[in-house]
């Protein structure tokens, strides 16, 4: 339980001012994750960039990232990029920035080479991984570490591929898909990674992040069981989806404050800061 004198704010844009200024005025204001910290993932190549460095092999698994290439401006060089980096198709087409606006959830999948120019800079491109159309949720609250299957992108075999041409726009899959909880699932699809590779995983991307609140989306390639792949990070994702979510956050909160009180800098006030 909360101590009584504890005050928890949610809030959001807190800082009019510069966030280290802020902490230098309130002392008093546990803050839970620096604002620097959440900026990083709003690059989507920075945010993987820490994914890629960890280097992770447990229980014969793997987890890294999938190959990809960042574009910055000139859409008519891409093809020719693509080439060079060897990326194989087809691509999935991400804004680099994730800025809150839908305009930076508008994915493409491209099938073909040529169609790469029609696409609008700075972007991330990345291999479309054949995963069985499900996609694991890492939810991670501090120590707690809690997966749920979500539903995603069915696989693209290779007789599709020769047959299609083109970018497709794709919708946001994440606000669309239902949890895949209750799906008759096949088992080898449905199957969670390790406990202790999602565990190895949380417990360092929350020290190399400097971050305690986020989630994972970890993806499992059909052809290479071993090998899962990070395509994404969120920060302070929408919890209200995670059963039993309420626990885990009166649970966090207070040892949050107890290791801010460890530092000699103790308050007894709570704000969760969401820089968009
Ligand atoms: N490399 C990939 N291989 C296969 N599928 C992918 C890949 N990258 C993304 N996807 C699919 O596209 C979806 C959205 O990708 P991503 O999470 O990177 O974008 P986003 O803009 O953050 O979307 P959202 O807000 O829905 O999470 C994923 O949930 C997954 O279904
Ligand atoms: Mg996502």
């Amino acid at each position: 339980m909360f101590d009584p004198g504890t005050t928890i704010g949610w809030t959001f844009n807190l800082f009019s001012e510069l966030p280290s200024d802020y902490q230098r005025k309130h002392p008093e204001v546990a803050v839970v994750d620096p604002p620097d910290a959440i900026e990083h993932l709003h690059d989507r190549q920075s945010m993987l960039q820490d994914v890629a460095d960890l280097n992770i092999h447990d229980c014969s698994a793997t987890v890294g990232v999938p190959k990809q290439l960042v574009i910055r401006e000139d859409s008519q060089s891409i093809p020719r990029e693509v080439a060079e980096a060897g990326l194989c198709l087809p691509l999935v087409a991400k804004p680099l920035v994730v800025d809150g606006t839908s305009k930076s959830h508008e994915l493409f999948l491209a099938y073909d080479q040529s169609s790469l120019v029609e696409l609008e800079p700075p972007l991330v491109l990345q291999e479309f991984v054949n995963h069985g159309g499900i996609l694991f949720k890492v939810y991670v609250i501090g120590d707690f570490v809690k997966v749920v299957r979500r539903f995603s992108l069915p696989n693209i075999s290779r007789r599709e591929l020769s047959k299609l041409t083109g970018l497709f726009p794709f919708p946001r899959v994440s606000s669309a898909a239902s949890s895949a909880e209750d799906a008759d699932l096949d088992p080898g699809v449905a199957e969670l990674p390790p406990r202790p590779l999602l565990e190895r995983l949380a417990k360092e991307l929350r020290h190399r992040l400097g971050l305690q609140l986020f989630n994972i989306d970890l993806i499992r390639e059909q052809v290479n069981r071993d090998m899962y792949f990070v395509i994404d990070i969120n920060y302070f994702p929408g919890y209200g989806k995670l059963p039993g979510y309420e626990h885990m956050f009166t649970d966090f909160l207070p040892s949050a404050s107890k290791s801010k009180e460890k530092t000699g800098t103790m308050g007894n006030e709570f704000k969760l800061c969401m820089q968009y």
